[in-house]
Formats: C-alpha cells, sequence, structure tokens
C-alpha cells in the first residue's frame, strides 16, 4: 500500500523549508528493507572489473566491496571510470571482465529491478511530460511505492510539479531523477553524480536526504569529484583514477593524521630547490613541490617551521602565497598519490 498524504511519513520536518533530515526508524515507515542477518552478503561487490571502448581501458580491474546500510562514495575526476562503473553494477553496460554481484544478485536480472533504484548521471525525460506526471509513471511500475506528492514536497519539487520536465531548470531535473530513483523503496541506490549543476541549497537538501537513506538502512552507492561531499556523506570512499582504485577507507582513515603528520601548503614560483629548504628546517620534515608552483611541507609543523618556510622564501625573492597548515583533505590525498588534482 502506498504511504498516504496523511498518514505518518519516513522523514522528520524540521526545517522551514521542509528539508528531509531524517528517516523514521523502523516499522512500515521505512524507505528500504535492510538485510539484518548477522553475517549480510555485500549489497555490492566487484572484482577485477574492466570496461574498454574500443583501445580505451576506462575501468582496468577495479575492485570493491560495499556492506548492506552503508554509503560508499566514489570519488575520482572526470574521465576517472565511475559512471561506467556504477552503470555496470546497474546492469546497463557489459563488463569485458572481471564479476560484479548486486545484493547477490547479476546486474541487471529481472529479480534486481525492483530492488535497486537509479539516478543516471544527467537525468532525461520526456521534455513535455510534468515532474509529477513522471514521478507517478514511476510510481506505477514499482509494487509498493511511497506517495509521489509526498516525494514532490520532500524534494523541494511542489512549485515545479505541474511544469513540463523541459522548463525544469537542472537542478530540479535532478531531483526529479532522485525521486524517480527513490519512489520504489529500493533496498540499495545508485546516484551518479547526484549533486552535478545543483546550487548550495539544492546540494545540502540532496546531502540531507542521502543522510536520511542511510539511516534507514538503504544502501548509496554514489559517485562524485566533490570532495566535500565523499567527505560529508560516506562511510567508504574509493578515490579511483584511470579506472584503478588508488585509496580506499572512510573519510578519517583516509585522511588521519598523526601529530608528526601535518602538512604546510604553500604557492610559489615553480622550480624552487626544495633540496635547499629541506636543509633549512629540521630534520624528519619532507618537502615536496606536489604540482607545478605547489609545495607541501610534510611532518611535525610549528611555528618555528612556517617562520623558517617564509623566511627562506624570502631570501629567495619570491612570496609564498596561500600558505595554510591543515588536516590532510580527501584532496591532498588525489594529489599525493596522483600527482594531479581532483578537478582536474
Ligand atoms: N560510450 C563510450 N564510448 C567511448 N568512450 C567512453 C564511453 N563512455 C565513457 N568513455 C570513456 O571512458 C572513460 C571513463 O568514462 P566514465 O564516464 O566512466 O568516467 P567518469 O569518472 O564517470 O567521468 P565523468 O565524471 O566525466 O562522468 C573516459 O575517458 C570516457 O571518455
Amino acid at each position: 500500500m502506498s504511504r498516504g498524504r496523511d498518514s505518518p511519513t519516513p522523514f522528520h520536518r524540521v526545517r522551514e523549508n521542509e528539508v528531509p533530515t531524517q528517516l523514521s526508524a523502523g516499522g512500515p515507515d521505512r524507505i528500504g528493507s535492510p538485510d539484518v542477518s548477522p553475517n549480510p552478503q555485500p549489497a555490492v561487490e566487484v572484482s577485477g572489473l574492466v570496461k574498454r571502448y574500443g583501445s580505451k581501458t576506462a575501468v582496468d580491474g577495479l575492485d570493491l566491496v560495499q556492506q548492506p546500510g552503508t554509503v560508499l562514495a566514489l570519488l575520482g575526476p572526470n574521465g576517472a571510470g565511475k559512471t561506467s562503473t556504477v552503470e555496470i553494477c546497474e546492469g546497463f553496460r557489459q563488463a569485458d571482465g572481471g564479476s560484479v554481484r548486486v545484493l547477490g544478485l547479476a546486474p541487471g536480472s529481472e529479480e534486481l529491478r525492483p530492488r535497486i533504484g537509479v539516478m543516471p548521471q544527467g537525468g532525461g525525460g520526456y521534455p513535455g511530460i510534468r515532474a509529477e506526471e513522471m514521478l507517478n509513471l514511476v510510481a506505477a511500475c514499482a509494487a509498493d511505492p511511497l506517495d509521489p506528492r509526498w516525494l514532490i514536497d520532500v524534494l523541494g519539487l511542489g512549485g515545479a510539479a505541474r511544469i513540463p520536465y523541459k522548463r525544469l531548470s537542472g537542478g530540479q531535473q535532478q531531483r526529479l531523477s532522485l525521486a524517480c530513483a527513490l519512489i520504489g523503496r529500493p533496498e540499495l541506490v545508485f546516484l551518479d553524480e547526484p549533486t552535478a549543476g545543483m546550487d548550495p541549497q539544492a546540494r545540502r537538501l540532496v546531502w540531507d536526504l542521502v543522510a536520511a537513506l542511510r539511516d534507514d538502512g538503504v544502501t548509496v552507492l554514489l559517485t562524485t569529484h566533490l570532495m566535500d561531499e565523499a567527505e560529508t556523506l560516506a562511510d567508504e570512499v574509493v578515490i579511483i583514477d584511470q579506472g584503478r582504485v588508488v585509496a580506499q577507507g572512510s573519510p578519517a582513515e583516509l585522511t588521519a593524521n598523526r601529530p608528526d603528520d601535518q602538512q604546510l601548503r604553500f604557492r610559489a614560483r615553480p622550480g624552487l630547490d626544495t633540496s635547499l629548504l629541506s636543509a633549512a628546517l629540521p630534520e624528519g620534515l619532507k618537502v615536496r613541490e606536489v604540482t607545478r608552483g605547489q609545495y607541501v611541507v610534510e611532518g611535525m609543523i610549528d611555528p618555528q617551521v612556517v617562520s623558517t618556510v617564509t623566511s627562506w622564501c624570502a631570501q629567495q625573492g619570491v612570496l609564498a602565497e596561500e600558505l595554510t597548515v591543515a588536516r590532510r583533505s580527501l584532496e591532498d590525498v588525489f594529489l599525493d598519490l596522483t600527482g594531479r588534482e581532483l578537478r582536474s
């Protein structure tokens, strides 16, 4: 039975603009039906995945395991192979090698279809169809859909319900696509770049919704090239580059800092002699030019180290710009592993 408009909803609305923050626990108000067995099988299991397009290897032996009820972010720059990986899991692309199981089943199997929700990159809808008509159509394909009206409200699309798809803003189209992914109460949702092109308010709404899904035990596999998105939402981050996993772990694990593992970063003229700076600093500190003109000093950063770096730069006749002492971010992890920036 679908959730009626007056019946309790799975979301607590705590803000004026009705941004969902959390799903209620248990009972009929769950969006999904998580696996609660003591040794749950992985929600997603990818092993040695390979995808080629002609001579281009887009996914190159990728492994990942996602536990049920978690949020996993595939983080990587454009072209890293995120969409190829996700669309193989969804059953929309064929792998050229390796194996994939989704909820223990082969991607694309009939049995799997009602159990997953898919938000593809860039959305896509018939230009003349109204937002609420589109959601009603998708709801009609589900055995036990959520109430479309309710979901439209939750996603802040109330004012756009009767607007044809083509006339919705990019962010509204994205939110409608997300509503379509969720309407069938999936156990597992794939969200490909869910906040691409959204303004900060809409992005926040989607972030809250993902957190709410997780609270309700729904498994979420999302792709993003935004490290703050991965850092905020994910239990597990898999950083991929050129079709390979370059690092994985929780955001805290990936960015973990020991007291002697701090970073001082600054920008200056490219090609400074880092061995000279290294010699001026206490032993144990490492100095590198990670990309052209972007320098990093790693180790125990104290006020004396900051002072030494700025005066050494002054002696070289260069200004140390954007000097920061910070814990490592996922962006730094990616930069250190690949020598490139995530946004490149
Ligand atoms: N249908 C296709 N035909 C040919 N090449 C493709 C095709 N789809 C993807 N590619 C290429 O494969 C590589 C990986 O693409 P993919 O879309 O999987 O990466 P992505 O990490 O999702 O990137 P983005 O964030 O830009 O979507 C890219 O070099 C892309 O150009």
